[in-house]
Protein backbone atom coordinates (compact mmCIF):
# COMPACT_ATOMS: atom_id res chain seq x y z
CA UNK A 1 0.00 0.00 0.00
CA UNK A 2 0.85 3.52 -1.01
CA UNK A 3 0.90 5.76 2.18
CA UNK A 4 1.77 9.28 0.78
CA UNK A 5 -0.54 11.27 -1.69
CA UNK A 6 0.74 12.63 -4.63
CA UNK A 7 0.09 15.94 -6.11
CA UNK A 8 -0.86 14.29 -9.72
CA UNK A 9 -3.36 11.65 -7.79
CA UNK A 10 -5.34 14.55 -7.71
CA UNK A 11 -5.34 14.36 -11.10
CA UNK A 12 -5.20 11.00 -12.99
CA UNK A 13 -7.86 9.24 -9.23
CA UNK A 14 -8.33 5.74 -10.76
CA UNK A 15 -7.78 6.98 -14.71
CA UNK A 16 -4.17 5.31 -15.77
CA UNK A 17 -3.57 5.22 -19.88
CA UNK A 18 -0.23 3.38 -19.16
CA UNK A 19 -2.01 0.61 -17.62
CA UNK A 20 -2.61 -0.30 -21.43
CA UNK A 21 0.59 0.11 -22.10
CA UNK A 22 2.50 -1.81 -19.52
CA UNK A 23 3.88 -4.72 -21.52
CA UNK A 24 4.25 -6.22 -25.05
CA UNK A 25 1.27 -8.50 -24.63
CA UNK A 26 -0.97 -5.86 -23.50
CA UNK A 27 0.04 -3.50 -26.09
CA UNK A 28 -0.51 -5.96 -28.95
CA UNK A 29 -3.67 -6.78 -27.04
CA UNK A 30 -4.92 -3.19 -27.57
CA UNK A 31 -3.29 -2.04 -30.96
CA UNK A 32 -6.27 -0.43 -33.20
CA UNK A 33 -4.16 -0.73 -36.48
CA UNK A 34 -1.98 -3.05 -38.36
CA UNK A 35 -0.06 -2.87 -41.01
CA UNK A 36 0.12 -6.18 -43.21
CA UNK A 37 1.43 -7.50 -46.85
CA UNK A 38 -1.86 -7.08 -48.09
CA UNK A 39 -2.36 -3.42 -47.55
CA UNK A 40 1.01 -2.35 -50.17
CA UNK A 41 1.05 -1.12 -53.69
CA UNK A 42 4.19 -1.31 -55.70
CA UNK A 43 4.68 1.55 -58.17
CA UNK A 44 7.64 0.58 -60.56
CA UNK A 45 9.07 2.87 -63.11
CA UNK A 46 10.01 1.63 -66.84
CA UNK A 47 12.31 2.20 -69.54
CA UNK A 48 12.49 0.75 -73.11
CA UNK A 49 15.51 -1.63 -73.88
CA UNK A 50 16.40 -4.82 -72.07
CA UNK A 51 18.84 -6.04 -69.30
CA UNK A 52 18.12 -2.68 -67.71
CA UNK A 53 18.63 -1.64 -63.69
CA UNK A 54 18.93 2.05 -63.88
CA UNK A 55 19.11 3.61 -60.62
CA UNK A 56 17.26 6.86 -60.40
CA UNK A 57 19.51 9.77 -58.11
CA UNK A 58 16.35 11.57 -56.24
CA UNK A 59 14.98 8.37 -55.16
CA UNK A 60 17.74 5.97 -53.75
CA UNK A 61 17.14 2.35 -54.39
CA UNK A 62 14.34 3.21 -56.76
CA UNK A 63 15.08 1.86 -60.49
CA UNK A 64 13.64 2.45 -63.68
CA UNK A 65 13.82 -0.94 -65.01
CA UNK A 66 13.39 -2.83 -68.88
CA UNK A 67 10.65 -4.74 -69.06
CA UNK A 68 12.55 -8.43 -68.79
CA UNK A 69 13.97 -6.93 -65.46
CA UNK A 70 10.96 -5.83 -64.27
CA UNK A 71 8.90 -8.93 -65.08
CA UNK A 72 11.45 -10.23 -62.42
CA UNK A 73 11.57 -7.47 -59.89
CA UNK A 74 7.33 -7.76 -59.79
CA UNK A 75 7.86 -11.99 -59.24
CA UNK A 76 9.76 -11.27 -56.02
CA UNK A 77 7.26 -8.45 -55.20
CA UNK A 78 4.58 -11.60 -55.65
CA UNK A 79 6.24 -13.99 -53.59
CA UNK A 80 6.43 -11.48 -50.94
CA UNK A 81 2.88 -11.48 -51.27
CA UNK A 82 2.46 -7.55 -52.66
CA UNK A 83 -0.68 -7.84 -53.92
CA UNK A 84 -0.51 -5.45 -56.90
CA UNK A 85 2.17 -3.18 -58.74
CA UNK A 86 1.49 0.07 -60.40
CA UNK A 87 3.55 1.12 -63.82
CA UNK A 88 5.19 4.34 -65.26
CA UNK A 89 6.84 4.49 -68.37
CA UNK A 90 9.60 6.70 -69.03
CA UNK A 91 9.21 7.59 -72.84
CA UNK A 92 11.81 8.15 -75.37
CA UNK A 93 11.95 11.50 -76.30
CA UNK A 94 11.70 11.17 -79.68
CA UNK A 95 7.75 9.87 -79.21
CA UNK A 96 6.56 12.38 -76.98
CA UNK A 97 4.34 15.06 -78.75
CA UNK A 98 1.76 17.86 -77.59
CA UNK A 99 -0.93 15.67 -77.65
CA UNK A 100 0.76 12.50 -76.45
CA UNK A 101 -0.33 10.66 -78.67
CA UNK A 102 2.02 7.93 -78.34
CA UNK A 103 -0.35 6.57 -75.17
CA UNK A 104 -2.79 5.34 -77.97
CA UNK A 105 0.18 3.32 -79.28
CA UNK A 106 -1.42 -0.36 -78.54
CA UNK A 107 1.95 -1.72 -78.25
CA UNK A 108 3.59 1.56 -75.88
CA UNK A 109 6.12 0.57 -73.04
CA UNK A 110 3.38 0.52 -70.79
CA UNK A 111 1.44 -1.97 -72.67
CA UNK A 112 4.80 -4.16 -73.84
CA UNK A 113 4.80 -3.99 -69.37
CA UNK A 114 1.61 -4.75 -68.89
CA UNK A 115 1.64 -8.07 -70.77
CA UNK A 116 4.73 -9.42 -70.34
CA UNK A 117 4.18 -9.10 -66.19
CA UNK A 118 0.31 -10.57 -66.49
CA UNK A 119 1.59 -13.36 -68.28
CA UNK A 120 4.49 -14.21 -66.15
CA UNK A 121 2.98 -13.06 -62.72
CA UNK A 122 -0.82 -13.70 -63.74
CA UNK A 123 -1.17 -13.47 -59.65
CA UNK A 124 0.02 -10.11 -59.19
CA UNK A 125 -2.74 -7.26 -59.98
CA UNK A 126 -1.27 -4.54 -61.91
CA UNK A 127 -2.41 -1.04 -62.01
CA UNK A 128 -2.06 1.57 -65.25
CA UNK A 129 -2.32 5.53 -65.28
CA UNK A 130 -4.21 7.07 -67.97
CA UNK A 131 -2.68 10.33 -67.75
CA UNK A 132 -0.75 11.88 -70.42
CA UNK A 133 2.11 13.35 -68.97
CA UNK A 134 4.98 10.54 -69.59
CA UNK A 135 3.75 11.05 -73.27
CA UNK A 136 3.36 14.78 -73.64
CA UNK A 137 6.32 16.96 -74.55
CA UNK A 138 5.47 20.05 -72.39
CA UNK A 139 5.17 16.97 -69.27
CA UNK A 140 1.27 18.20 -68.56
CA UNK A 141 -0.86 15.08 -67.92
CA UNK A 142 -3.40 16.61 -70.64
CA UNK A 143 -3.33 18.33 -74.08
CA UNK A 144 -2.09 21.48 -74.49
CA UNK A 145 -3.68 24.54 -76.63
CA UNK A 146 -2.79 27.67 -77.00
CA UNK A 147 -1.77 27.61 -72.60
CA UNK A 148 -4.90 25.77 -71.81
CA UNK A 149 -5.32 22.26 -70.31
CA UNK A 150 -8.18 21.22 -73.01
CA UNK A 151 -10.38 18.83 -70.53
CA UNK A 152 -13.25 17.22 -72.92
CA UNK A 153 -10.38 16.97 -75.84
CA UNK A 154 -7.90 14.94 -72.87
CA UNK A 155 -10.97 12.82 -71.27
CA UNK A 156 -11.37 11.17 -75.22
CA UNK A 157 -8.09 10.58 -75.42
CA UNK A 158 -7.75 9.16 -71.68
CA UNK A 159 -10.88 6.94 -72.35
CA UNK A 160 -9.41 5.43 -75.61
CA UNK A 161 -5.86 4.41 -73.89
CA UNK A 162 -7.96 2.83 -70.71
CA UNK A 163 -9.45 0.37 -73.27
CA UNK A 164 -5.91 0.25 -74.80
CA UNK A 165 -4.62 -0.33 -71.45
CA UNK A 166 -7.29 -2.76 -70.37
CA UNK A 167 -6.70 -4.84 -73.73
CA UNK A 168 -2.97 -5.63 -72.84
CA UNK A 169 -4.09 -6.80 -69.46
CA UNK A 170 -4.70 -3.96 -67.32
CA UNK A 171 -6.61 -4.91 -63.92
CA UNK A 172 -7.23 -1.67 -62.86
CA UNK A 173 -7.27 1.94 -64.45
CA UNK A 174 -6.08 4.81 -62.30
CA UNK A 175 -6.76 7.81 -63.81
CA UNK A 176 -4.65 10.98 -62.09
CA UNK A 177 -4.82 13.51 -64.52
CA UNK A 178 -7.65 15.30 -62.65
CA UNK A 179 -9.95 16.15 -66.09
CA UNK A 180 -13.18 16.86 -65.01
CA UNK A 181 -15.79 13.87 -65.83
CA UNK A 182 -13.05 11.69 -66.40
CA UNK A 183 -14.64 8.79 -63.98
CA UNK A 184 -17.62 8.48 -65.55
CA UNK A 185 -16.37 8.49 -69.54
CA UNK A 186 -13.47 5.72 -68.50
CA UNK A 187 -16.00 3.75 -66.90
CA UNK A 188 -18.51 3.70 -70.00
CA UNK A 189 -15.48 3.22 -72.51
CA UNK A 190 -14.64 0.51 -70.63
CA UNK A 191 -17.89 -1.37 -70.13
CA UNK A 192 -18.39 -0.35 -74.33
CA UNK A 193 -15.68 -2.60 -75.19
CA UNK A 194 -16.14 -5.35 -72.90
CA UNK A 195 -14.37 -4.87 -69.95
CA UNK A 196 -16.73 -4.22 -67.27
CA UNK A 197 -14.71 -6.61 -64.81
CA UNK A 198 -11.67 -3.98 -65.06
CA UNK A 199 -11.92 -1.39 -62.22
CA UNK A 200 -11.50 1.67 -61.61
CA UNK A 201 -8.94 3.47 -58.79
CA UNK A 202 -9.31 7.54 -59.20
CA UNK A 203 -6.86 9.65 -57.99
CA UNK A 204 -9.72 11.84 -56.63
CA UNK A 205 -7.90 14.01 -54.98
CA UNK A 206 -4.54 14.81 -56.30
CA UNK A 207 -3.26 17.98 -54.83
CA UNK A 208 -1.00 20.36 -56.63
CA UNK A 209 2.23 19.65 -54.73
CA UNK A 210 6.25 20.24 -54.67
CA UNK A 211 6.55 16.33 -53.20
CA UNK A 212 6.34 15.13 -57.08
CA UNK A 213 9.60 16.58 -57.60
CA UNK A 214 12.16 13.18 -57.82
CA UNK A 215 8.98 11.09 -59.77
CA UNK A 216 9.55 13.80 -62.77
CA UNK A 217 13.48 12.99 -62.60
CA UNK A 218 12.18 9.38 -62.83
CA UNK A 219 10.15 10.17 -66.02
CA UNK A 220 12.14 12.68 -67.55
CA UNK A 221 9.15 15.11 -67.32
CA UNK A 222 11.21 17.47 -64.76
CA UNK A 223 13.33 19.76 -67.68
CA UNK A 224 9.84 19.92 -69.92
CA UNK A 225 7.43 20.76 -67.32
CA UNK A 226 6.76 25.02 -67.74
CA UNK A 227 4.44 26.63 -64.88
CA UNK A 228 2.20 24.67 -62.71
CA UNK A 229 -0.68 22.05 -62.63
CA UNK A 230 -2.73 24.47 -60.16
CA UNK A 231 -5.55 24.58 -63.23
CA UNK A 232 -6.45 20.56 -62.83
CA UNK A 233 -5.19 19.51 -59.06
CA UNK A 234 -6.53 20.93 -56.12
CA UNK A 235 -5.17 23.85 -54.00
CA UNK A 236 -3.08 21.95 -51.11
CA UNK A 237 -5.38 24.28 -48.87
CA UNK A 238 -8.68 23.12 -49.85
CA UNK A 239 -10.33 19.98 -48.03
CA UNK A 240 -14.17 20.42 -48.55
CA UNK A 241 -12.95 21.19 -52.49
CA UNK A 242 -11.46 17.61 -52.41
CA UNK A 243 -14.35 15.52 -50.82
CA UNK A 244 -17.08 17.04 -53.50
CA UNK A 245 -14.25 16.16 -56.52
CA UNK A 246 -13.88 12.36 -54.76
CA UNK A 247 -17.90 12.87 -54.11
CA UNK A 248 -18.13 13.17 -58.16
CA UNK A 249 -16.14 10.43 -58.78
CA UNK A 250 -18.16 7.96 -56.52
CA UNK A 251 -21.07 9.30 -58.67
CA UNK A 252 -19.24 8.65 -61.59
CA UNK A 253 -18.47 4.91 -61.00
CA UNK A 254 -15.25 5.22 -58.89
CA UNK A 255 -14.47 1.65 -57.62
CA UNK A 256 -11.90 2.80 -55.07
CA UNK A 257 -9.93 6.50 -53.99
CA UNK A 258 -6.91 7.61 -53.86
CA UNK A 259 -5.43 10.70 -52.22
CA UNK A 260 -1.62 12.13 -52.95
CA UNK A 261 0.73 12.95 -51.34
CA UNK A 262 0.10 11.00 -48.35
CA UNK A 263 1.23 11.87 -45.34
CA UNK A 264 0.53 15.42 -45.60
CA UNK A 265 -2.98 14.68 -46.72
CA UNK A 266 -3.92 12.16 -43.79
CA UNK A 267 -6.90 14.36 -42.61
CA UNK A 268 -8.29 13.88 -46.58
CA UNK A 269 -7.84 10.81 -46.17
CA UNK A 270 -9.65 10.12 -43.24
CA UNK A 271 -12.84 12.62 -44.59
CA UNK A 272 -12.85 10.19 -47.72
CA UNK A 273 -13.24 7.31 -45.44
CA UNK A 274 -15.82 8.40 -43.56
CA UNK A 275 -17.89 10.43 -46.61
CA UNK A 276 -17.94 7.04 -48.31
CA UNK A 277 -18.18 2.96 -48.43
CA UNK A 278 -15.38 2.77 -50.83
CA UNK A 279 -11.75 1.88 -50.46
CA UNK A 280 -9.55 4.54 -50.25
CA UNK A 281 -5.48 4.37 -50.80
CA UNK A 282 -3.18 6.73 -50.22
CA UNK A 283 -0.27 7.47 -52.72
CA UNK A 284 3.30 7.70 -50.17
CA UNK A 285 4.73 10.10 -53.34
CA UNK A 286 8.41 10.00 -54.63
CA UNK A 287 9.19 13.47 -52.37
CA UNK A 288 7.90 11.77 -49.42
CA UNK A 289 10.18 8.53 -49.83
CA UNK A 290 13.52 10.63 -50.78
CA UNK A 291 12.66 12.71 -47.37
CA UNK A 292 12.89 9.61 -45.15
CA UNK A 293 15.89 8.21 -47.39
CA UNK A 294 17.72 11.29 -47.21
CA UNK A 295 17.39 11.83 -43.87
CA UNK A 296 17.82 7.78 -42.92
CA UNK A 297 21.26 7.65 -45.14
CA UNK A 298 22.63 10.75 -43.04
CA UNK A 299 21.96 9.27 -40.09
CA UNK A 300 19.16 11.26 -38.81
CA UNK A 301 16.30 9.48 -38.43
CA UNK A 302 15.96 5.60 -38.19
CA UNK A 303 14.99 5.04 -42.21
CA UNK A 304 13.50 1.95 -41.23
CA UNK A 305 11.86 2.45 -38.09
CA UNK A 306 10.22 5.77 -40.36
CA UNK A 307 8.96 3.81 -43.09
CA UNK A 308 7.24 1.54 -40.90
CA UNK A 309 6.00 4.31 -38.55
CA UNK A 310 4.25 6.00 -42.13
CA UNK A 311 2.69 3.13 -43.37
CA UNK A 312 1.12 2.27 -40.17
CA UNK A 313 -0.06 6.10 -39.57
CA UNK A 314 -2.13 5.59 -43.12
CA UNK A 315 -3.73 2.42 -41.79
CA UNK A 316 -4.65 4.55 -38.35
CA UNK A 317 -6.03 7.63 -40.82
CA UNK A 318 -8.37 4.68 -42.66
CA UNK A 319 -6.41 4.04 -45.83
CA UNK A 320 -6.98 0.76 -46.77
CA UNK A 321 -4.09 0.30 -48.60
CA UNK A 322 -0.86 2.57 -49.51
CA UNK A 323 0.97 3.02 -52.74
CA UNK A 324 4.59 3.07 -51.60
CA UNK A 325 7.79 2.35 -53.04
CA UNK A 326 9.22 0.91 -49.91
CA UNK A 327 6.51 -1.83 -50.56
CA UNK A 328 9.40 -4.07 -51.00
CA UNK A 329 10.99 -3.52 -48.41
CA UNK A 330 8.15 -3.00 -46.18
CA UNK A 331 6.95 -6.38 -47.13
CA UNK A 332 10.35 -8.11 -46.45
CA UNK A 333 10.39 -6.49 -42.66
CA UNK A 334 6.85 -7.93 -41.99
CA UNK A 335 7.79 -10.71 -43.48
CA UNK A 336 11.07 -11.18 -40.80
CA UNK A 337 8.04 -10.24 -38.12
N1 LIG B 1 0.12 12.17 -63.71
C1 LIG B 1 1.17 12.74 -63.06
C2 LIG B 1 1.77 11.95 -61.97
N2 LIG B 1 1.81 10.60 -61.91
C3 LIG B 1 2.49 10.25 -60.75
C4 LIG B 1 2.88 11.42 -60.10
C5 LIG B 1 3.66 11.56 -58.84
C6 LIG B 1 4.14 10.31 -58.22
C7 LIG B 1 5.21 10.54 -57.21
O1 LIG B 1 5.65 11.67 -56.95
O2 LIG B 1 5.65 9.55 -56.64
C8 LIG B 1 2.40 12.49 -60.84
C9 LIG B 1 2.49 13.89 -60.41
C10 LIG B 1 3.12 14.89 -61.30
O3 LIG B 1 4.17 14.65 -61.89
O4 LIG B 1 2.56 15.97 -61.38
Amino acid sequence: MQDKTHLVDHITGHRRMRRNRKADWMRRLVQESRLTVDDLIWPIFLVPGSGIVDPIASMPGVNRMSVDKAVEAVKEAADLGIPAIATFPNIEMDLRDQTGSHILEANNLLNQATAAIKKAVPNIGVITDVALDPFTSHGHDGILREGEIVNDETVDQVVRAAILQADAGSDIIAPSEMMDGRIGAIRHGLDAAGHQSVGIMSYATKFSSGYYGPYREAISTAGLLKGDKNSYYVNPANGTEAVRDAALDVEEGADMLMVKPGLPYLDICWRLKEAFSLPVFAYQVSGEYAQIKAAGMNGWIDESRVMMETLLCFKRAGCDGILTYFAVEAARRLAKG
